[in-house]
């Protein structure tokens, strides 16, 4: 399956295939004809696939690699410096690629790592999570988290190409299975609801294994129309931040050591539409609909937090625009829009 964003200078190719990481030197030699490639990766990652991508790039390229610790504490901005440190240490100049091999904190950090190291170089995307898969290897938002808050600080940079390969979700362990059906069952909430459907009839993961490359498909083709209407962030695309507000500011409450961020998506999604719902916005049902497909794939709904102390962190939302909040709400299911509105959305005392 391939699939083209059309971005002008900046378009690119998905391909989505099984057994496509085998062969990831001859498609990455597709659109880079360069020297030298610096694989950017994590320890756990990179134990099951890092030797064998090196050894075929190594075929045509000089290659390096910089290996992460795992876990989202590799994606602050106190992680950079080593990071450019061996790019500067392997010789990479701007005429090199780097590649992006692992989940959302290796492609979020290696993209922004790309995107200002020398003021930009080339990468790739070789996603390995399932979250990475059908949601941040698409779109070129790159990032690293400050401790007040995700993401603060990054760019729109988008990847010369993607690899998706979905047998690599073989060794995924169970708790990012689960946390990358919360951006799954995101899209379904948010544009599709067949896709929300389909999910609640296979009722989990192993329901879904004939489907995996389909809603994978369906689900970085929703990212990639979007993104090709708003590449950067100013309306229609803020529909794909269903849930985040409040996510966001769960993970930053505990330090991102506690909830991941699909499960912090989950309580995001459930505890709004929940709000929404009991002022009348909502489709009345949506909530309880929402819960039960969360559930189902091993999702939680609530984080035992009032909202009061999520509040600090909503003020830094980067949808937010001259004081007033924009929050993504749902009509129904698979309808979504933008609601101009404030904190006072969030009454301090109830508990999410
Ligand atoms: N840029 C975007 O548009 C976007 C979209 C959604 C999420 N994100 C960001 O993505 C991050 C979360 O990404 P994530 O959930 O992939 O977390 P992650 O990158 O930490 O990966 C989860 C864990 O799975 C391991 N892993 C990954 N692939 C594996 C594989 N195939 N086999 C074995 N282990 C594997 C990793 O080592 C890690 O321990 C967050 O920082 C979030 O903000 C960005
Ligand atoms: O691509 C987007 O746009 C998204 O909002 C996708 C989100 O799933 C993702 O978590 C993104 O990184 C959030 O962006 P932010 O601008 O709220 O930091
Ligand atoms: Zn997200």
């Amino acid at each position: 399956m391939e699939l083209n964003v059309n971005l002008g200078k900046d378009s690119y190719r998905i391909l989505i295939e099984r057994g496509l990481l085998k062969r990831a030197a001859k498609e990455i030699r597709e659109i880079y004809q360069g020297k030298k490639i610096a694989v950017i990766s994590d320890d756990s990652v990179y134990a099951f696939y890092g030797e064998s991508l090196l050894e075929q790039l190594k075929e045509y390229w000089e290659c390096s690699a910089v290996i992460l610790p795992h876990g989202e504490a590799s994606k602050s901005i106190d992680v950079l410096p080593g990071v450019y440190a061996q790019l500067l240490e392997a010789g990479i100049s701007r005429s090199d690629l780097i590649v992006a091999l692992g989940g959302g904190v290796v492609g979020d950090l290696a993209g922004f790592a790309a995107a200002t190291y020398l003021r930009g170089i080339p990468f790739v995307q070789i996603p390995t999570s399932l979250l990475a898969q059908v949601d941040s290897s698409v779109g070129g938002k790159v990032a690293v988290d400050l401790k007040e808050g995700k993401n603060l600080v990054g760019a729109f940079y988008q990847p010369k190409k993607v690899l998706i390969d979905p047998d690599v979700l073989k060794t995924l362990p169970e708790r990012y299975i689960h946390d990358g059906m919360g951006e799954v069952i995101k899209y379904g909430c948010i544009k599709d609801a067949e896709l929300f459907a389909l999910l609640r009839r296979a009722g989990s993961f192993d329901g879904l294994a004939d489907h995996l490359t389909e809603v994978i498909t369906r689900c970085v083709d929703i990212k990639r129309q979007v993104v090709e209407e708003d590449q950067f962030d100013t309306g229609e695309r803020m529909l794909l931040n269903f849930g985040h507000t409040l996510a966001h500011a769960v993970e930053q409450r505990f330090a991102y050591e506690r909830e991941s961020h699909g499960e912090a998506v989950a309580i995001g999604m459930y505890q709004i539409t929940r709000i929404s719902e009991e002022l009348g916005l909502t489709r009345e049902g949506t909530a309880g609909e929402i819960r039960k497909i969360l559930e189902s794939y091993g999702l939680p709904v609530s984080c035992g937090v009032h909202l009061s102390e999520l509040k600090e962190a909503m003020k830094r939302d980067k949808k937010n625009f001259k004081n007033s909040l924009r929050l993504i709400l749902l009509k129904e299911i698979g309808e979504s829009i933008i609601y101009p509105s404030d904190l006072s959305f969030f009454e301090d005392e109830r508990m999410v």
